[in-house]
C-alpha cells in the first residue's frame, strides 16, 4: 500500500478541476435561487380603471374601478376603490332646467380625477347610465329628457375621462347587469361544472327588478323576459322583468293615489305613524304618469296626509297596487307577467338592503311572521315617538320606513310568491367584497368585454406549482451529478485497504 503521505497528496478534491466545477456548480445554484427570487417578486401594480354614473330617480351615484392590467379577462378581479354620491336629486328632476342636471355632477367628477391616476386618466372610460326617473321623464317629455342627456353629456365630455355615452338603460338591461354584478362579485360565473347561480332583486325608487335563473325556464315562455348569456363557457337562460313605477317612491304615489280617490282634504293612511301630519299638494302627487291618469276631478289644492299606523291595513292598500285580474301565461307574479319558479338564493340590494337595514330586519334567519310582528309594532310607534329615537335621521326618510318596510314584504310575497320558507332564501346586501351591488359593475363589464364568452385557457399547472416542479428536477440533477462526481471520478480515492 501507498504511504500515507502520497494518498494525501493524490485528494481529488484538490485538482484544478474539481475546483473550477464546483465554482460553476456553487455559480449555478446562486443564479437559480436568484432567477427564482425575482421572477416570484411582485411586479410594480398596473391598473386600468373605469368609471359608471348610475343616474337613478332620486340620485346620481359615481364608481371607480380598478383591475390589475395584465389580467383584464380573469373573474373576480375588478374592484370598486371609490364611490361619490352627487349632491342633490336625479338628473330626472333637472328637467325645467337642464344645465343644472350637468352641474350637480361635476363634484364627483373632480373627486374621480384625484382617484384615477393622471396617466390614466385619457385611457380611463366613463359611462353614464340612467335608469326609471329617465324612462318615466322620457315618456313624459321626451324633449325635456334630450336636453337633461345634452347637459349631462356637455359636462362628462369635459371631463379628462374618456366619455363613452349617456343613455337610458332598458328594464332589462338594468336587471341583466344586476344579475351579472352580484354572481361576478361571488366568483359564481366561472365554476366549471356550473355553481347555482344568485338571483338578484333591486329596488329602487321609480322602477324595482327580479332577476334569475330557473330550470324551468328557457326562455320560449314570455320571451321578452328572457336574456341569453354565454359567460366563461356557460349558458346562462335569464328570467329578468322590470316593474316600472314600482320603485318605492312611486308606489308611495300609487297608494296614496288609491286611498285619496275622492279627492278628500284629509287622507287617513296606514302606511305612515299614527299622530304623523303633513299638508300635500293634489298636484304635485299626481305629476307623474305613474299615476297621472288617476287623479281626481274637483279635488281641492292640498290635503292632509295623516297617519294611523296601522301594518295589516298598510299590507292590504299596498296588495291593491298589485293587478293580479289577469295572467295571459301559465303563471304570473303580477299585472300580467310572467315569472317562473322562484329557484336558489336572492341578494337584494339598494333600497331593499336600506330599509330593511334601518329596520334592523337584515337577517332572514328571523321567520317572516317574526319580521311581520315586529314591522307591525313598529308602524303602530306614534311619530312623536319615532322621532325621539332617531334625531339623527331625516324627517323625510324618517316618515317613510313604515310604508317602505310593508312595501318590501307585500311585493316579495304578494308579488314575488315568496313564502315564509323561500324568504330564507333572500340575502339582504349592500356590498359584496367591497363593491356595492348593482347594475353599474356588470355594465361596465359588458361594455369592456372583460367578461368572455369562454373560459381562458390556463396553463395545465399553476405557476406555483410550474416553478416548484423545475426547481425539484434541478435540485435532482445536481445531486446526481455530485454522487456522479464522488463516485466516478478517474482519481477518485479507493478506500483505503489497511491490512
Ligand atoms: N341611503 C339611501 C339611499 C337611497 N335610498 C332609496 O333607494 C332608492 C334608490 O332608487 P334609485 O334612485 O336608484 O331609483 P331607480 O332609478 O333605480 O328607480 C330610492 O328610493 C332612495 O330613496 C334609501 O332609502 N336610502
Ligand atoms: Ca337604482
Amino acid at each position: 500500500p501507498p504511504p500515507l503521505s502520497e494518498m494525501k497528496e493524490k485528494n481529488p478534491w484538490h485538482t484544478p478541476a474539481t475546483i473550477i466545477i464546483t465554482v460553476i456548480f456553487v455559480i449555478a445554484i446562486v443564479a437559480l435561487v436568484t432567477v427564482a427570487v425575482l421572477q416570484n417578486k411582485p411586479l410594480p401594480p398596473k391598473y386600468k380603471y373605469g368609471i359608471v354614473l348610475d343616474a337613478g330617480s332620486s340620485h346620481t351615484a359615481l364608481y371607480i374601478y380598478e383591475w390589475p392590467a395584465e389580467k383584464d379577462n380573469n373573474t373576480g378581479r375588478v374592484e370598486q376603490t371609490h364611490s361619490c354620491k352627487v349632491k342633490g336629486p336625479g338628473i330626472s328632476s333637472y328637467a325645467s332646467s337642464p344645465l343644472k342636471a350637468g352641474e350637480s355632477l361635476k363634484v364627483c367628477l373632480q373627486e374621480a380625477e384625484q382617484w384615477v391616476p393622471n396617466k390614466r386618466h385619457q385611457e380611463t372610460p366613463l359611462y353614464l347610465g340612467a335608469t326609471a326617473g329617465m324612462r318615466l321623464l322620457n315618456m313624459e317629455n321626451s324633449l325635456a329628457s334630450d336636453q337633461v342627456f345634452q347637459a349631462v353629456a356637455a359636462t362628462l365630455q369635459k371631463s379628462p375621462f374618456s366619455f363613452q355615452g349617456a343613455r337610458i338603460l332598458s328594464g332589462q338591461e338594468e336587471g341583466a347587469y344586476g344579475w351579472v354584478t352580484v354572481n361576478y362579485l361571488d366568483d359564481r360565473l366561472t365554476q366549471v361544472c356550473g355553481l347555482e347561480t344568485t338571483g338578484a332583486l333591486d329596488l329602487g325608487g321609480a322602477s324595482t327588478q327580479i332577476s334569475f335563473v330557473s330550470s324551468s325556464y328557457d326562455g320560449s315562455e314570455s320571451p321578452s323576459n328572457s336574456v341569453s348569456f354565454r359567460l366563461y363557457g356557460n349558458n346562462y337562460n335569464l328570467y329578468t322583468h322590470s316593474f316600472l313605477c314600482y320603485g318605492k317612491d312611486q308606489v308611495l304615489r300609487l297608494a296614496l293615489a288609491h286611498l285619496s280617490q275622492s279627492g278628500q282634504s284629509t287622507v287617513e293612511d296606514p302606511c305612515f305613524h299614527p299622530n304623523f301630519t303633513e299638508s300635500k299638494n293634489y298636484s304635485v302627487l299626481y305629476d307623474s304618469p305613474c299615476v297621472s291618469d288617476r287623479k281626481p276631478h274637483g279635488a281641492p289644492v292640498a290635503f292632509t296626509h295623516k297617519g294611523t299606523g296601522n301594518f295589516s291595513l298598510c299590507q292590504q292598500v299596498l296588495k291593491n297596487v298589485f293587478n293580479f285580474s289577469h295572467c295571459p301565461y301559465s303563471q304570473c307574479s303580477f299585472n300580467g307577467v310572467f315569472q317562473p319558479d322562484l329557484q336558489g338564493t336572492f341578494g337584494a340590494f339598494s333600497a331593499y338592503y336600506f330599509v330593511m337595514n334601518f329596520l334592523n330586519l337584515t337577517d332572514t334567519a328571523i321567520p317572516l311572521e317574526t319580521v311581520k310582528e315586529k314591522l307591525a309594532t313598529y308602524c303602530s310607534t306614534p311619530w312623536p315617538q319615532i322621532t325621539q329615537q332617531h334625531k339623527d335621521v331625516k324627517l323625510k326618510y324618517l316618515a317613510e320606513y313604515c310604508f317602505s318596510g310593508t312595501y318590501i314584504l307585500t311585493l316579495l310575497t304578494e308579488g314575488y310568491n315568496f313564502n315564509s320558507d323561500s324568504y330564507s332564501n333572500i340575502r339582504f346586501i349592500k356590498k359584496i367584497k367591497g363593491s356595492d351591488a348593482g347594475w353599474t359593475l356588470g355594465y361596465m363589464l359588458n361594455l369592456t368585454n372583460m367578461i368572455p364568452a369562454e373560459a381562458p385557457d390556463t396553463p395545465p399547472l399553476p405557476y406555483a406549482g410550474y416553478v416548484s416542479i423545475v426547481t425539484i428536477i434541478a435540485l435532482v440533477l445536481v445531486i446526481i451529478f455530485a454522487l456522479c462526481l464522488y463516485r466516478f471520478w478517474p482519481r477518485c480515492p479507493k478506500q483505503p485497504q489497511i491490512i
